[in-house]
């Protein structure tokens, strides 16, 4: 009651900002946590019981322990153990990633082949592995390579002297280790989102660079932890392969108290050295997963030596030599960009399942146009763009830009469907911003926007990075170069996968509904981006429910309705005298 008083008293006055002498004599009392100071002390309690027991009972034997601990045949079995436990992490790794990308691939042969050797290599215990191999010379004498239905041998050689016990315990370790380990990759890559694989295909990356560059590091945040699990498991499997008599660590120690019966001192001097293994591989967790965490928290912390390193890292401004970069904002300078291409639709279809999801579409976009796409909520929108640069293969029906075919090649009256790598290059003609930016989270905004310029055009990186410079300062963010997409707002990460689909220098752009995950206060500052683009002489194809924006920038409207073009004409019509009843309808929801 005091204490209130007192403070009316303050404030009263009006000097609540001036120390209180009268607050000098206050104790602050901590709350009190009797459950946490009961069980600190049964936790010192436990560890000094264990201590106690462990340094004062005599059968330990400590001094035999001290004297094999670093003892030679120990050092050398522990060499086998680590050399074993790296050799076949390394084979069960990329020969489990191997699987894994078989296993998610489209071919069903070689899906089903992996699935099975996963499904046999996890159902075989790892000691009836060991001794199968370890007997392999009975079933087979010699193992002989050639070329099949020839006499031609290339390689012939005794089973029994190729299959050493080492050879079979690395062989053993790596055929299990990879089985396990294949699922936890295929989870990481179930793991990482569909965009990632959607936005690496539309900027046209090749396939390997799609897995190896975009897809697998990020699924390494899920990979890791499990991943690792399974590299201390297999650490100490090797333990098994004393069923094949290798003097590894756990069979020398057993070899050893066999002869001088002091088994608890030497299983110590085991057990010390596989929790020393233990303890480097989950330091190496750490630093390995903190690595790949790049990207994936607004805040990271530095790693160790980073703040060091970055001080003798060339500046961006010197990678670019060009010395003053571009401040302008803005796409004024249209010499920049290619010229637009003329996009031809010609009858497409398309249906999923039994719903017709596009019907017979119809549409001739000039060079240079911008066509705004309207209608109602799956009324085909986003699959008719989709279409455009072949994301979504159509059933009937074609799509041309400049003449040339989309994602077929033509011998007299039939088309043919091109491979995907070819697919893949001609996309990079056709620029596509996503919905929800679909950026690469672990990659920086340069690294973002660099990556389709030096893999599909061939760029040289320094051309890259000052055409990335460039880009960036056109949108607005030549400060942001460095940080991670997460780092930005929802709008500066669009205008970002703006400059990221105009490093191409595309022909044709497209847009899916490019402002709708954005905040209302954020979407004008994309909408600007995209109207100063409208005049640079790129084709704009803009699916979006700003009805407004779509009046201002667009040369055609389009309204499309369960599949089918209902109308198309220039804004100034179809937004007063539309001659449809369900535009006239949508538009009047809209408006
Ligand atoms: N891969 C798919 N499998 C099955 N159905 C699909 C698939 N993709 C789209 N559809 C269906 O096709 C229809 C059209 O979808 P689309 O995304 O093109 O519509 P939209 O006009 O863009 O809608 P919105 O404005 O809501 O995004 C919808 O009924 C949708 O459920």
């Amino acid at each position: 009651m005091a204490i209130l008083t007192d403070y009316a008293g303050v404030a009263g006055t009006g000097r609540a900002s001036e120390p209180n002498p009268g607050y000098a004599h206050y104790r602050i009392v901590p709350a009190r946590h009797p459950g946490r100071a009961l069980g600190t002390l049964f936790a010192a309690l436990v560890i000094t019981g264990v201590l106690y027991s462990v340094l004062t009972n005599p059968r330990w034997g400590w001094p035999v322990f001290a004297e094999w601990f670093f003892a030679e045949p120990v050092l050398a079995g522990l060499g086998r153990t680590l050399l074993l436990t790296a050799l076949a992490t390394v084979s069960g790794s990329l020969l489990g990633t191997a699987l894994a990308l078989a296993r998610v691939s489209k071919s069903p042969l070689l899906g089903g082949l992996s699935f099975g050797y996963i499904w046999l290599l996890r159902s075989i215990p790892l000691i009836v592995l060991l001794l199968v191999l370890n007997n392999l010379g009975y079933l087979y004498e010699t193992i002989s390579v050639g070329i099949p239905f020839t006499d031609t041998t290339l390689f012939n050689y005794p089973t029994t002297q190729l299959l050493t016990p080492f050879a079979a315990a690395f062989l053993g370790l790596t055929l299990n280790q990879s089985a396990f380990f294949a699922e936890i990759v295929r989870g990481g890559i179930l793991s990482v989102d569909h965009g990632q694989h959607e936005a690496a295909a539309a900027l046209g990356l090749p396939r390997h660079r799609q897995a190896f560059r975009i897809v697998l590091p990020q699924a390494m945040r899920s990979i890791l932890p499990t991943g690792f699990n399974e590299i201390i498991g297999l650490a100490k499997s090797t333990s098994m392969v004393y069923v094949l008599a290798l003097p590894e660590l756990f069979y020398t120690v057993q070899v050893i108290y066999r002869r001088n019966l002091e088994v608890i001192p030497l299983l110590m001097v085991a057990t010390v050295w596989y929790l020393v293994i233990m303890t480097g591989l989950s330091i190496a967790q750490h630093y390995i997963e903190r690595h790949f965490s790049k990207g994936a928290v607004r805040n990271p912390v530095p790693l160790p030596f980073q703040a060091f390193f970055s001080r003798f890292r060339r500046p961006l401004a010197e990678v670019a030599s060009s010395g003053a970069i571009a401040r302008k904002t803005g796409f004024h300078d249209a010499t920049a960009f290619r010229a637009g291409g003329a996009v031809r639709i010609h009858g497409i279809s398309k249906s999923f399942g039994p719903l017709k999801v596009l019907d017979d579409v119809e549409l001739s976009l000039p060079a240079g146009s911008v066509t705004a796409i309207l209608g109602p909520s799956g009324s085909g929108k986003s699959t008719l763009l989709r279409a455009i640069n072949h994301l979504e293969r159509v059933d009937d029906g074609f799509i041309s830009i400049d003449g040339d075919l989309v994602g077929y090649s033509q011998k007299g009256n039939t088309l043919y469907e091109l491979k995907e790598k070819d697919i893949l290059k001609r996309r990079a003609d056709i620029g596509m911003v996503f919905q929800n930016f679909n950026l690469f989270p672990h990659l920086t905004v340069l690294e973002n926007l660099i990556e389709a310029p030096l893999q599909v055009r061939g760029l040289k990186r320094d051309d890259a990075v000052r055409l990335a410079q460039e880009l960036l300062a056109r949108v607005g963010l030549s400060d942001k170069i460095n940080a991670y997409p997460r780092q930005l707002s929802g709008g500066q990460q669009q205008r970002v996968a703006i400059a990221r689909a105009l490093a191409l220098k595309p022909k044709v752009l497209l847009f899916d509904e490019p402002t709708s995950a954005l905040d209302p206060e954020l979407v004008g500052e994309v909408l600007d981006v995209i109207k100063e683009l409208a005049r640079t002489g790129t084709t704009l194809v803009i699916v979006t429910h700003e009805i407004g924006f779509a009046r201002e920038v667009a040369d055609t409207v389009v309204f499309i309705e369960a599949g089918r073009i209902l109308e198309a004409g220039p804004p100034s019509r179809i937004f007063t005298t539309a001659e449809h009843p369900r535009t006239r309808e949508f538009l009047a929801k809209v408006l």
